[in-house]
């Protein structure tokens, strides 16, 4: 069951890209941490990523997608020591899951001339396109949205009084991971399959982009014990906390569970930037955290089981 009559706050972000005065980014500060503390996600409008791109990002994903099986396979991102390209759909399955998930994906990332720390740092696959007709948008859309995702950090940061310098050192070298995804339609899935089944994010702060008018998110509300459905708003972006942004506020700020069911008559597009943090940085909620575990070292207990990790490789993050 999934409920219409809670409606995730949309907040204008402009209040705190462009103030008019101080209270305006008071306001937006305010706003923000209320809503990652009742709903761990909100929307935001106003937020600097021009409409032309969003469209021409979405373009630029039909034209991957819909490349034929084989060139799809080249890219595998099971091929690729930094786990970028592509993920065939039913290749994820969770934990409890019956069935895998129906989406299928494309991974990008920072892109650095080696491979370094596991893979978390390295070079990108791009697919055999146009430039125009892939990797420019699709890179102009990725800085954009990464800029985005640091500023809401800079915003969680304040939200909790810490001060805004803190994000200089905790971006040095930004792992920030980019999903493109498309979904069958719900009429070619299994019954019982999800577009992708109830999960929480890993990291840090996430900025998604649903297609406009192509609904399917749902939030777990834990108060009610309903699903929340996010309405695919154009323009609008999606933001939710992952778990070390739950873990390193001492729970101020809530890592929530959602899910996908494609509720569209298509196909469904939806793309996922995921801005961590550098490698070696620690808690910057809490500064004073005892526990000094870093960025690196959540990501390999996290993933080290997905990646094929070498033992050196996992000591160069810092992991005995
Ligand atoms: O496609 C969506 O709307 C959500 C995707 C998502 O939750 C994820 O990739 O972690
Ligand atoms: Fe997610």
């Amino acid at each position: 069951m999934s409920t219409d009559d809670i409606v995730l706050p949309i907040i204008d972000l402009s209040g705190y890209l462009a103030p008019k005065c101080p209270e305006d980014r008071e306001q937006v500060i305010t706003q923000v941490r209320d809503a990652s503390r009742q709903y761990g996600f909100f929307q935001v409008r106003g937020h600097g990523v021009p409409l032309s791109l969003q469209q021409d990002l979405l373009r630029s994903m039909n034209n991957l997608f819909n490349l034929p099986k084989e060139e799809k396979l080249k890219m595998s991102f099971l091929e690729n020591p930094c786990r970028r390209g592509d993920e065939a759909a039913g290749m994820s399955l969770r934990e409890g899951d019956p069935l895998p998930d129906a989406k299928e994906c494309f991974y990008v990332a920072r892109e650095d001339p080696i491979v370094e720390f596991s893979g978390f740092y390295g070079p990108n696959v791009w697919p055999n396109l146009l430039e125009d007709d892939f990797r420019s948008p699709v890179w102009s859309y990725y800085e954009q949205t990464s800029q985005l995702g640091k500023t809401i950090w800079l915003i969680l940061l304040q939200g909790l009084g810490q001060p805004p310098a803190l994000v200089e050192n905790f971006a040095k070298r930004p792992i920030v991971p980019m999903k493109m995804i498309r979904y069958p339609p719900q009429s070619a899935t299994l019954s019982g399959q999800f577009g992708i089944g109830a999960h929480t994010d890993f990291g840090g702060v996430t900025v998604l982009l649903q297609q406009p008018g192509k609904d399917g998110l749902e939030v777990w509300h834990e108060g009610r014990e309903e699903w929340i459905h996010v309405p695919a708003l154009e323009d609008v972006y999606v933001i939710n906390c992952g778990d070390m942004i739950q873990r390193w506020s001492g729970g101020a700020y809530k890592s929530a569970r959602h899910r996908v069911i494609n509720k569209a008559d298509g196909e469904r597009l939806s793309c996922a930037t995921f801005w961590h943090g550098d490698i070696h940085a620690t808690n910057p909620l809490n500064p004073d955290d005892p526990n000094r575990e870093t960025i690196g070292q959540l990501l390999v207990k996290r993933f080290r089981n997905q990646y094929s990790m070498t033992k050196e490789s996992i000591a160069q993050v810092g992991v005995a």
